[in-house]
């Protein structure tokens, strides 16, 4: 295993290399691929996410830098070991989870990613970032490839498809260990898709306690009691 230097392994210079060139090409490419898309009449809504991952595959639809300090910052606090992540694309989240298991000395990431070009892209990102040791893609369908996460998580971070967020988190919930952290992205971007999922977690029957964070585009903060 590499050695561990003080303060973050976000701050190595291979990590930061990786996330500024990928975040600079979502921040060029990314809108103009959205509206190229939309503008044709595709309906998102309607289609399958398969369809949709296949029709948004050159998008990196990524998480900004402050939600990926964010997801670092709760990995380490609460010393995450085993972290499921729904929806890599092209590994930027994966890269700031996996900073974390890096300098709590070990961990793993398991993304997943049902566009297979994204899961070459995020292996070879992750790689040039030098935190593959701490990260598995499961390639394929989330609600298939995640079924068995291998152990108790810690952490679970919702990030692909808005509208099956619930659909995973009862597929995993019960790998979740009491007191695990899920975090939901874009809160304020598809409130409708998302609403299902809300209504789930802010019950509190349902064995979580739950709060809306105003962090870029919305993150629902979850801990399983
Ligand atoms: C918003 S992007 C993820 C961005 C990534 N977390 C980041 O910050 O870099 C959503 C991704 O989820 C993937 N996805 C959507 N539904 C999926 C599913 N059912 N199984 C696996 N991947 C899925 C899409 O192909 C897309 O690449």
């Amino acid at each position: 295993m590499t050695s561990i230097l003080a303060g973050s392994t976000l701050q190595l210079p291979e990590v930061r290399a990786v996330l500024e060139r990928l975040h600079d090409l979502a921040d060029r490419n990314d809108n103009s691929i959205i509206q190229q898309v939309l503008s044709s009449g595709y309906d998102w809504k309607s289609a399958s996410p398969a369809q949709n991952a296949a029709t948004f595959r050159e998008a990196l639809l990524p998480i900004a830098p402050d939600v990926g300090r964010f997801l670092y910052g709760v990995a380490r606090s609460i010393s995450a070991q085993r972290i499921v992540e729904f929806g890599t694309s092209y590994g930027i989240s994966t890269i700031y989870l996996a900073a974390a298991m890096r300098d709590r000395n070990g961990g793993l990431v398991i993304g997943s990613e049902m566009e297979s070009s994204k899961v070459m892209q995020a292996t070879e990102n992750i790689a040039a970032a030098g935190l593959l040791p701490f990260v598995e893609i499961r390639a394929g369908d989330a609600l298939e490839t995640l079924r068995d996460p291998g152990g108790t998580i810690d952490l679970l971070f919702l990030d692909g498809w808005n509208n099956l967020y619930l659909d995973v988190l009862q597929l995993v919930s019960n790998n979740l260990r009491s007191g695990a952290v899920i975090l939901a992205d874009d809160l304020n971007i598809t409130p409708e898709q998302m609403a299902p999922y809300l209504e789930y977690v802010r019950n509190p029957a349902n064995g979580f306690i739950s709060v809306a964070l105003p962090i870029d585009d919305g993150i629902e903060y979850s801990v399983k009691l």
